[in-house]
């Protein structure tokens, strides 16, 4: 575990609670409604705010109750929901502002890679008012690259975008996460951002924390609202085994099976997160055949729980080590005779998977 924190938030009308031990790699979301408390445990971890408590990085002591190591000597990028570039430099001298501080032998990501990973090659004449938003955030986060942290905070970094720039900004943020070896902290409302890029979720309520653990296991969790939301869904890890599989389709392997899913850009062997909903999963008790779903998983009835309507089921479904889930109609189970612990064939139209 990298980050260790411990913090005790007292605002009269609000209250913070947090223990929390976050992993040394990867994105962590913390994820929860507004007003829960995910910007004040950001600003609390980059020592922005200062509330009792206790904060290690890497084995670093950040804040104890003898001191406080200042913002702007923690190895910390912050992204802000607002691109806050200089309006009078070009981008590329926003870029170099913090990197021209750090020396050589401190660098770790160099200027070239960030150009590149973020594509901004063609920004770098430009000043803040000739691009557009979610290239404002794209040259802000190559800012806080650029100064080499050790530790990148990012407070809802798409907040402020039409769906349009989100989508276009998206890819560059996986890129983030696949390319850096850079552990991520991420703060969301956006349960679809949440699941394009996390690895960790931490869900936060009322300024504390319900549950923390991985993405997968947080929205398969029984207890947890997720798994009664229209959109409940799981994000399954997979193996590219064929990128260019006939008929435009990418095969890849999930458990030991194959899964068929829309034309993908990974190279063969990259592992890739595929997300699927609960709704487009149904269940055979044997594998059909003359059907149009193109994958058909074999799985084990983990157990059953109350949909979102009362027509309907909610199961969770043993993929290997993994789980998914199924939305089906009450009538369906009972016609099936579901039980917990039965093998089943979960049917899963190819064209609903990219
Ligand atoms: N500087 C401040 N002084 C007093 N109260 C504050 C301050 N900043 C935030 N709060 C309050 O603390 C609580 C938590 O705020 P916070 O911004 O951490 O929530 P959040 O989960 O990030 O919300 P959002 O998703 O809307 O950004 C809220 O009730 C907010 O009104």
């Amino acid at each position: 575990m990298t980050l260790q924190l411990d913090f005790n938030v007292d605002r009269g009308s609000f209250g913070l609670e947090a223990r929390l031990s976050l992993p040394s790699s990867g994105v962590t979301a913390l994820f929860g409604r507004s007003g829960s408390g995910k910007t004040t445990l950001l600003r609390c971890i980059a020592g922005l705010e200062r509330h009792p408590g206790h904060l290690s990085f890497q084995g670093e002591e950040w804040q104890s109750s003898r001191h406080c190591v200042p913002t702007h000597r923690r190895p910390l990028g912050y992204v802000f929901q607002e691109a806050s570039l200089f309006p009078h430099l070009r981008v590329a001298q926003n870029l170099a502002y913090g990197f021209k501080r750090i020396p050589h032998q401190q660098r770790r990501i160099e200027w070239d890679e960030v150009v590149q990973l973020l594509g901004l090659e063609h920004l770098l004449a430009r000043y803040p008012d000739e691009i557009s938003g979610g290239q404002r955030q794209r040259v802000s986060l190559g800012r806080a690259l650029l100064t080499s942290p050790h530790l990148l905070l990012m407070d809802e970094p798409l907040a402020s975008l039409d769906a349009t720039s989100k989508e276009e900004i998206l890819p560059f943020l996986e890129r983030l996460r696949d390319e850096l070896e850079l552990p991520i902290i991420y703060v969301s409302h956006s349960m679809e951002e949440v699941i394009r890029l996390a690895d960790h979720m931490v869900l936060l309520d009322a300024g504390k924390v319900v549950a923390q653990g991985s993405l997968q296991a947080l929205l398969t969790a029984r207890e947890l609202p997720f798994v009664r939301t229209e959109t409940s869904s799981t994000v399954l890890d997979a193996r590219v085994t064929n990128p260019e599989a006939e008929d435009g389709l990418t095969e890849l392997e999930v458990a030991g099976q194959p899964l068929l899913v829309t034309r993908h850009s990974a190279p063969r062997g990259q592992q890739v997160r595929v997300r699927i909903m609960a709704r487009d999963v149904g269940l055979a008790l044997f594998p059909p055949e003359g059907i149009s779903f193109l994958n058909c998983l074999r799985v084990t009835l983990l157990d059953s729980q109350p949909g979102v309507v009362p027509s309907q089921l909610l199961l969770r479904l043993a993929l290997g080590e993994q789980v998914m889930l199924s939305r089906i109609s009450r009538r369906s189970a009972t016609h099936l005779q579901l039980q917990p612990g039965q093998t089943l064939y979960a049917l899963i139209k190819g064209a609903a998977l990219n």
